[in-house]
């Protein structure tokens, strides 16, 4: 074996891959690195160590370092070829994420997280919420970032941390506000739903110890999760226990299930990470716990609600406002004060605070070929949407739905209790 090759990193894309790679606790992985040469010809490096440690900078995530232990069996080539890969394979990572935003979830049995999956950032202008709401939440996270806020909070010994509840009905934007805000700041998201089966309180701290300083973990279906507080007198609810593998590919017994003060450490106990923002979604906020969403947990509590009539126009402004590329064959460029005149006719036939914001864009898609159709329509549709969902039918939307066994299955299956809007 070579002497192990030591480089370092700027906090970059490749000691983010790297450390996604080797997130098991040790932070060591192995495997096999593949290269093309110069000449044309390809050099296989078997890696049999790699381990990756994270020097945090003073202030601010600019002056972290991610130092880098590679050991491979027979380098033919000497070491040079292997930098030289990890060069190359930095540029691209960099050029690949530019305008990208990568979301990580856990990997099958739940220990680490999986290759992350990148997708376009999506613009922050493309989620439309009440006046204000977008621009403050914005703002605070700006802040939040500014190194010298870490600066600040370091030297009262106050924990780097922030953390929001979304909440609201289904359809209301909670996810794509998420995703949105994560590339709109170029965080990387980490997803985790908390009603997996394959999660317990080990594997979440596993997870949490192994995420990036700076990022966003989100924190879905919490309220699904059936998350147990242990009893008043200490004592700890008896855990179902099942045999799967662990991280090591061993069978062994593992508990089942999350427990309230499980999610607690991760949050604010000794393996929390510093300046990585939490963002919790729920549309039942009412079950959680309080000792979950108290202060220094839950800074922030945003409500994702029904659409105002300001906000189905900036759908409508948003769905019909087309640049000429996008135009389909036969359709005309219209002008944008044109549709914006059609956005307040719009606005005003829209019955406020009864639709989700999904509902309205899903109205307006099926509609595009003529605003003034969905302006005509928009009035009509609603009152059927609404008689539905008030009989618990939840499929009026799809077009020439071959009603009776649709409806029968929607009232089979829809059970999600209204809720409304309300204030903190
Ligand atoms: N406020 C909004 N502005 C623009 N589009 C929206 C908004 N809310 C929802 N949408 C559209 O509806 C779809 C569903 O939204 P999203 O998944 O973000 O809702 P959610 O509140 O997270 O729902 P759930 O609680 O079921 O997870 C998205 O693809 C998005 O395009």
């Amino acid at each position: 074996m070579c002497e192990p090759l030591r480089w370092n990193f700027r906090n970059g894309p490749i000691s983010r891959m790297l450390a996604t790679v080797s997130c098991c606790k040790s932070r060591c992985c192995t495997g096999q690195l593949w290269a093309r040469t110069r000449k044309n010809s390809s050099v296989t490096f078997t890696v049999v160590r790699t381990i990756v440690r994270r020097e945090r900078g003073r202030y601010g995530d600019d002056d972290d370092v991610d130092t880098i232990d590679i050991s491979c069996l027979s380098l033919f080539s000497g070491p040079r070829i292997l930098k030289r890969f990890l060069e190359h394979v930095q540029t691209s990572a960099v050029a690949a994420s530019r305008n990208k935003t990568t979301i990580y979830r856990p990997e099958r049995r739940g220990w680490m997280w999986n290759y992350g999956v990148t997708r376009p950032s999506r613009n922050l202008n493309a989620v439309t919420l009440d006046s204000g709401v977008k621009e403050q939440l914005v703002k605070d996270i700006e802040a939040y970032l500014n190194p010298k806020t870490r600066k600040y909070y370091s030297n009262r010994g106050i924990p780097w941390r922030r953390g929001f509840l979304f909440y609201g009905p289904p359809g209301t934007g909670k996810t794509s506000f998420t995703t949105a805000l994560a590339g709109h700041f170029k965080l990387d998201v980490f997803m985790l739903s908390l009603s997996s089966s394959a999660l317990n309180d080990q594997k979440l701290e596993s997870l949490f110890e192994s995420l990036p300083t700076k990022c966003m973990v989100t924190l879905e279906d919490i309220d699904s999760a059936g998350i147990r507080r242990e009893d008043m007198n200490g004592e700890k609810a008896p855990k179902k226990k099942t045999k799967s593998s662990n991280e090591n590919g061993q069978m062994v017994e593992e508990e089942q299930g999350l427990t309230l003060s499980g999610l607690l450490n991760v949050l604010d106990g000794i393996h929390s990470v510093e300046g990585r923002i939490i963002i919790i979604t729920t549309n039942n906020p009412d079950s959680l716990d309080e000792a979950l969403v108290r202060r220094g947990r839950i800074d922030q509590r945003i409500l994702f609600a029904y659409a105002t009539r300001e906000v189905s126009a900036e759908i409508f402004r948003h769905v019909f406002c087309k640049s000429d590329d996008e135009l389909l064959e036969g359709e005309v460029s219209r002008d944008h004060d044109g549709i914006a005149e059609l956005a307040r006719q719009f606005a005003a036939n829209f019955p406020a605070d009864k639709l989700t914001p999904a509902e309205v864009q899903g109205f307006l898609l099926d509609e595009r070929a003529s605003p003034e159709k969905a302006v005509e329509k928009i009035a009509e549709h609603a009152e059927g949407l609404l008689k539905n969902k008030a009989r618990g039918v939840n499929v009026a939307s799809f077009k020439g739905a071959a009603g009776a066994k649709k409806e029968a299955y929607a009232e089979s299956t829809s059970s999600r209790s209204t809720l409304l809007r309300r204030l903190w």
